[in-house]
């Protein structure tokens, strides 16, 4: 099995690179997997405290969990993904049933900032895009999708995911193998990395 890893800052375009990687490749071939689907689950707080976490740094991931899904789908065992709700800042109580497959890429802001996931990875790839067009997607994605306020996205993005953007999802670059500039518009990128990915398959 190969694990493609996909970092970069919120809105730079990593879901979106990733859905182009799968659909070059067929879903048959590729397993996807959010590292945001391991947030932690904090369902024991209230609505107003979930409100005040900072979701941008590495602790708020269960990356023991995600680990262990991956040594699953190594020895060919079917793994059940947890299911995030963002509007609410939750776990759901449903998950979904992910089989393994030849290649498996996991994308989030912070994968390649844990070693522990960092080993598991065969081909790691960081998406670089600059912060004003990082926000301006952030606001829109955030309103039209995850059910937030302009004052929401702005309080937040100041408080806890720049800063934490600037100490842990910037430094982790370095260990990227490959850096797509601008994500999912890079055409030649995306087809450079699937070319690579299909010489393993
Ligand atoms: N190259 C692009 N041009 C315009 N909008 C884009 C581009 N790439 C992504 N987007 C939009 O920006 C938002 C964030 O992209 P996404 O791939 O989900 O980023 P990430 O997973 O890094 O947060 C989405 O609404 C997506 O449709
Ligand atoms: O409950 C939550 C969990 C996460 N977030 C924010 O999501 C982004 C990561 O998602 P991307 O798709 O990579 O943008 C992260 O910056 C968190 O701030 C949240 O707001 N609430």
């Amino acid at each position: 099995m190969l694990v493609i890893g996909i970092a970069g800052g919120s809105g730079s375009g990593k879901t979106t690179v990733a859905h182009a990687v799968v659909n070059k490749l067929g879903d048959e071939n590729v397993a996807l997997i959010s590292q945001d689907s391991y947030y932690a689950d904090l369902s024991h707080l209230s609505p107003e405290q979930k409100q005040h976490i900072n979701y941008d740094h590495p602790d708020s991931f269960d990356n023991h969990l995600l680990v262990q899904h991956l040594k699953s789908l190594r020895e060919g065992q079917p793994i059940e993904v947890p299911t995030y709700d963002f509007s609410t800042h939750s776990r759901t109580n449903k998950t979904l049933h992910v089989p393994s497959k030849p290649v498996v890429v996991i994308e989030g802001i912070l994968i390649l900032a844990a070693p522990e996931l960092r080993n598991q990875m065969d081909i790691k790839v960081f998406v670089d895009t600059d912060p004003d067009v990082r926000i301006l997607r952030r606001v829109m994605r955030d309103i039209n999708e995850r059910g937030r306020t302009l004052e929401s996205v702005h309080e937040q993005y100041l408080t806890t995911v720049k800063p934490m953007h600037e100490a842990f999802v910037e430094p982790s670059k370095r260990y990227a193998d490959l850096i797509i500039p601008e994500g999912g518009q890079n055409e030649i990128a995306i087809d450079l990395l699937t070319s690579l990915i299909e010489r393993y398959i």
